[in-house]
């Protein structure tokens, strides 16, 4: 990342955002453009399943680590993906389900009338030699400062799986803007970063992904961030690290 913006493997330029201007976006995609927030997860959740399947090797299981926020009900979405593929897949959130508000009730909700099982950090014992891909969906763009636990417990038992490890925006514990991480945080082998990268991933491990989830030009337009479409044929690309 050079100033405030990161480069496609293919050469284009593409801003980066702080964490504030990514409430912004998502404020005004709403409000102006009347996107609805399970949409833009929707899009989020899908494009995550894509990426697991891309780093899962074939019979593997996949555990998704939810939170309470949009992170989470992204995973849950992506576990929603996996299991309509017989991915064997089994969701663990941070606090028990009863306490989930909103889009991420919503998506335990359907996980749940699935049968896709869900089960709370205290029931999550991963043994050591645990291959499963492990999707990191805690918290993204709204950590709000050093981790609590459960989430920090959370993060390094995610942190000593042998298995692939992909985080949905931002690994958990970033700090989004700054890229610090706030006592502890997921080491990722891949990140897949929505709508546009934050300025917090340019030193963050592994590989690094956008994924498109529909957010029209004009909103970038309205809080003028340059923006060129960065998505051809394909719904993300990859960033240079
Ligand atoms: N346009 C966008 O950027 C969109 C973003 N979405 C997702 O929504 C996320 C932002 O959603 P939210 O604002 O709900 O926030 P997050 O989901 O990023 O974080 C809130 C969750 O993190 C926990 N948390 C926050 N600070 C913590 C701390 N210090 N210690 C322990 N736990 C902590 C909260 O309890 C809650 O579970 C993005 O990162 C992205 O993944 C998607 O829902 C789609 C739209
Ligand atoms: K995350």
């Amino acid at each position: 990342m050079t100033g405030n913006t990161f480069r496609t493997t293919t050469g284009r330029e593409i801003s980066a955002v702080t964490a504030d201007e990514m409430r912004d976006v998502d404020r005004i995609a709403v409000t102006e453009v009347g996107l609805r927030l399970l949409q833009m997860m929707e899009n989020a959740g899908r494009i995550l399943a894509w990426h697991v399947r891309d780093v899962r090797t074939e019979g593997t299981a996949v555990v998704v680590v939810a939170g309470t926020g949009g992170n989470g009900g992204g995973g849950m979405a992506c576990a929603r993906h996996l299991a309509n593929r017989a991915i064997p897949v089994e969701v663990v959130v941070d606090r028990s389900p009863e306490d989930l508000t909103g889009a991420a009730a919503t998506q335990h909700r359907i996980l749940d009338r699935m049968g896709v099982p869900v089960i709370t950090e205290r029931e999550w014992v991963p043994q050591s030699d645990d291959e499963r891909v492990v999707v990191d969906s805690l918290v993204g763009y709204g950590l709000d400062g050093e981790v609590r636990s459960p989430v920090s417990q959370l993060i390094e038992r995610t942190n000593e799986r042998s298995g692939p490890v992909v985080s949905l925006d931002v690994p958990s514990g970033r700090d989004a803007t700054t890229g610090d991480v706030l006592g502890t945080a997921v080491t990722p082998d891949r990140t897949v970063t929505l709508a546009l990268p934050k300025t917090g991933l340019e030193s963050v491990p592994g590989t690094l992904y956008l994924a498109d989830i529909s957010i029209p030009q004009m909103v970038y337009e309205r809080l003028g961030i340059e923006y060129d479409r960065p998505f051809g044929h394909s719904d993300w690309v990859e960033l240079e690290r």
